[in-house]
């Protein structure tokens, strides 16, 4: 199994690339690929941790020599947030990231599952979906937006508010990655009740939780470590999927055939071909289901403004 890691040499491709090393299956290559030329270097410091994985690094403006080969392509190359910017402030230069990397991809390695981790996500997936349809090559069970770290942030907050063992909480989140788009059923998790006040504030705190990071890191930058471990949950899940483990779930932003939208956040079973199956989310609340309406115009704008900027 051979996962490319682009944008590696950043905070969440360094922080990915170390978990990865220490948790992909034996056997496994890690092919770290960033602009920076100290990429090359990332991976000589990984190559001496044991584990049965083989990391090579790749710098320079062409990322074909990671790309060779990869059955599973993490995309975080990009600029990050500052206190103050919204998610779709970063579209200007990440666009034009994400739409040249992905030529890259379909030319080299067209059927690798795609996670795109890069902001504003509800857009660039949509830039990513264009490019592979462009170059004739296009899959909807192979592309991912990574909205993994809603999960992960509603599980640890969800657990320290209800005194819960973590490892216990499981929640859906739904819809896309940046404010009024993320939104976790909590009306689903299993073991708990909460109040309307708890889940307005809860719904809230979920939302606005990438803006909670970037103020505390004031000015340098946006969630790294957080993201890494969930790029790498997500990233070990695809790997699970490709290896034919059964029942592996996740929350992604997918080409699904919602009827919401053409890019909507579910669970999806994930299998040797990407996604296997697109799951329902099942039964929301009412506060759910306005939330969900009251998404959608945002969600579409989002994606137009992608499928736009490649046509
Ligand atoms: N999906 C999510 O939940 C989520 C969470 C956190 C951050 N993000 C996004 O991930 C992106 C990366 O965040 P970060 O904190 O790692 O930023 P960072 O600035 O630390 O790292 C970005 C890396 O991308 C590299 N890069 C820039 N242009 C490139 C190109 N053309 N090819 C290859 N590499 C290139 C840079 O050299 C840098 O090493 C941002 O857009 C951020 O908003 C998404
Ligand atoms: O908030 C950001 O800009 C980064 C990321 O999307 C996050 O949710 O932390």
């Amino acid at each position: 199994m051979k996962v490319a890691v682009l944008g590696a040499a950043g905070g969440i491709g360094q922080a990915l690339a170390l978990l990865l090393k220490t948790q992909l299956p034996a056997g496994s290559q890690l092919s770290l690929y960033d602009i920076a030329p100290v990429t090359p270097g990332v991976a000589v410091d990984l190559s001496h941790i044991p584990t049965a994985v083989e990391v090579k690094g790749f710098a320079g403006e062409d990322p074909t020599p990671a790309l060779v080969g990869a059955d599973v392509v993490l995309i975080s190359a990009g600029v990050a947030r500052k206190p103050g910017m919204d998610r779709s402030d970063l579209f200007n230069i990440n666009a034009g990231i994400v739409r040249n990397l992905i030529e890259k991809v379909a030319a080299t390695c067209p059927k690798a599952l795609i996670g795109v981790i890069t902001n504003p996500v509800n857009t660039t997936v949509a830039i990513a979906a264009e490019v592979l349809k462009k170059a004739g090559v296009y899959d909807k069970n192979r592309l991912f937006g990574v909205t993994t770290l809603d999960v992960i942030r509603s599980e640890t907050f969800i657990a320290e508010l209800k005194g819960l063992n973590v490892a216990d909480v499981k929640v859906n989140v739904i819809g896309g990655h940046s404010g009024v788009t993320i939104l976790p059923l909590l009306s689903q998790v299993e073991g708990v009740s909460f109040s309307d006040e708890e889940v307005a504030a809860m719904t809230t705190r979920i939302q606005n939780a990438g803006t909670e990071v970037v103020e505390a890191k004031a000015g340098g930058g946006s969630a790294t470590l957080s993201m890494g471990q969930a790029a790498c949950r997500f990233g070990l899940s695809l790997v699970r999927g490709l290896q034919g483990e059964a029942n592996v779930v996740e929350c992604a932003y997918v080409d699904g055939g919602s009827e919401h939208a053409d890019f909507f956040a579910q669970p999806v079973l994930l299998g040797k071909n990407g996604v296997e199956k697109v799951l329902p989310y099942g039964e929301v609340s009412e506060f759910e289901a306005n939330a969900r309406d009251a998404m959608l115009d945002t969600l579409k704008a989002d994606i137009k403004l992608g499928v736009e900027f490649v046509k």
